[in-house]
């Protein structure tokens, strides 16, 4: 069974290297087991007698490269070893690490990284504070205008280990070797692009050995695969829930139809369509296994309510962003089934997001923005917009309304009320495509329908949904999309 997968905070770092240390494991030793990580992985990087260049900043990241450089010199690579800062001013582990570095420490500005076959790049790894300027971004931008390949130790200088922004400059690594565990900043964009491929290396650091603080997962099956429904021999249809999808008027049908296809598909049991009046008959024309109701306004929805048997509703896709959409979406939380809103449902809120503050009452609800619907709906609330940090923002606004939000793009944020967070990574831009939302809604809908809880429903949903469009790839369309989740269910079943 796989576990999932925790990314650390740098201060929870912090607190799982100083548990390490308090176990018996000196600073020194740790360094030194993170340095050999990184001359392993240099070595498969470099020809033998390698040019490398170790660029070594004023902290234990710099440690780290003062670490590898001598043992790359053991291994017949040529190094030089160009130093950020006075070798004078370093400090505990990293100041002794240096002391075993025999060879001279050159000036970073007179390093010639274009002469390289490999630069290992220890400038700043989780102890970055600030924007890069002056000297350090001055070698930054050298190395990337070389052209040269660089491993990067525990990140790429520059990139934030939390939230994966460039901070002022950034290295553009080709490799990255990480320590205990992957940190936030390699899978949000854009620290992701920069780090390229991520080894982690194990220096006896336990990831977990932390003592506060919330929990950030990458968003890989053991986070929920537990969780996913499994009919039991003795399931009814009725037990695998009823999703309720509320469709657009007569020329705004597709989307509810392909939210719809994909809950039959992940699995709930009953699925039906909610149309207006006028758009009976084109939606009657299209759907076989989706049933069908007519549903005229909030009034209509009240109605389709009291059959308590409807358990999971998605409101959103082609609703249009009017009033009447509001309130749709207020009858819907009143009646306390899970919801999911999505589009129009969110896009009505333009700067009413204080009328979804914390209205869910405990029933499962689950949003699912894209940036720019993200924007529109806290309009006014900067506390949840500024932040730099796409995972910040995420936590914030499920905070703010007690819903599971779901922040959309190549690198989808999963956050929950409780501060639980994963961050999803196998999306693939091929997904950008009309409809792709709807049926994202129409899975994460059909998931809870079938009582998965929200939050793990909601990182199952989009990493299905990514599954499903990267093994299509090229020329996909939402048309195809609910038809490619039997595949990925199979494998995550099996
Ligand atoms: N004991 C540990 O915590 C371990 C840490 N390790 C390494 O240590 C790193 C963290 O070390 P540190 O906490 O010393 O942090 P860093 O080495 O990442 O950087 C901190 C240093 O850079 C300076 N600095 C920060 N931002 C700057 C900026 N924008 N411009 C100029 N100077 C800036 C700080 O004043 C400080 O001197 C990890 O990334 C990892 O590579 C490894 O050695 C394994 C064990
Ligand atoms: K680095």
């Amino acid at each position: 069974m796989t576990r999932p997968e925790p990314l650390p905070l740098a201060y929870q770092m912090r607190q799982a290297d100083a548990a390490a240390i308090a176990a018996g494991t000196p600073g020194l030793t740790l360094m030194k087991r993170a340095g050999h990580a990184v001359a392993e992985a240099a070595l498969r990087m470099a020809p033998p007698g390698a040019r490398v260049v170790v660029a070594a900043g004023p902290g234990n990241n710099g440690g780290d490269g003062f670490v590898a450089a001598a043992l790359l010199a053991g291994r017949d690579c040529r190094v030089t070893l160009a130093l950020l800062g006075d070798r004078e001013r370093l400090r505990g582990d990293a100041a002794l690490a240096a002391a075993e570095w025999q060879g001279q420490a050159i000036p970073v500005r007179e390093a010639a990284f274009d002469e390289a076959d490999l630069i290992v790049d220890a400038l700043f790894g989780t102890g970055l504070q600030r924007d890069l300027e002056g000297e350090a971004r001055q070698a930054v931008e050298r190395m990337n205008a070389s052209g040269r390949p660089v491993l990067a130790v525990d990140l790429p200088s520059g990139i934030d280990s939390d939230s994966g922004a460039v901070r002022g400059a950034a290295v553009l690594a080709q490799r990255t070797v990480t320590f205990a565990a992957r940190k936030p900043g390699h899978l949000l964009l854009p620290g992701r692009r920069f780090a390229g491929t991520v080894e982690v290396a194990d220096i006896g650091i336990d990831p977990h050995a932390r003592t506060s603080g919330v929990e950030t997962f990458a968003n890989s099956p053991g986070l929920w695969r537990e969780a996913l429904p499994r009919p039991g021999l003795d399931s009814h249809k009725y037990d695998r829930g009823h999703t309720l999808v509320l469709s657009g008027g007569a020329t705004r049908t597709g989307a509810a139809r392909l939210a719809a296809r994909a809950a039959l598909r992940i699995g709930s049991g009953l699925v039906t369509v909610a149309s207006p009046p006028e758009a009976l008959g084109i939606n009657a024309a299209q759907l076989t296994a989706v049933m069908l109701r007519g549903c005229d306004g909030p009034e209509g929805l009240y109605a389709i309510l009291k059959d308590e048997r409807f358990n999971a509703l998605l409101l959103g896709p082609a609703l249009g962003v009017h009033a009447a959409t509001r309130a749709m979406v207020t009858v819907a939380i009143h009646a306390r089934r899970s919801l999911l809103l999505d589009a129009d449902a969110l896009t009505s809120f333009e700067g009413l997001a204080s009328e979804l503050h914390r209205v869910f009452h405990g029933a499962p609800a689950v949003l699912t923005p894209h940036e720019g619907e993200f924007a529109r709906l806290f309009k006014g609330h900067p506390d949840i917009l500024d932040p730099p940090s796409k995972l910040e923002r995420a936590r914030r606004a499920a905070a703010y309304t007690g819903a599971v939000v779901v922040l959309k793009g190549m690198d989808t944020v999963i956050a929950a009320p409780d501060g639980r967070a994963a961050i999803n990574e196998n999306g693939t831009p091929y997904l950008a495509t009309a409809g792709s939302g709807d049926t994202l809604g129409g899975i994460v809908a059909g998931l809870m329908a079938q009582h998965m809880p929200a939050f793990e429903a909601a990182c199952a949903g989009v990493f299905i949904h990514a599954a499903a469009g990267a093994g299509f790839g090229p020329g996909l369309i939402a048309e195809d999309l609910a038809d490619l989740i039997p595949g990925v269910l199979r494998q995550l079943l099996s």
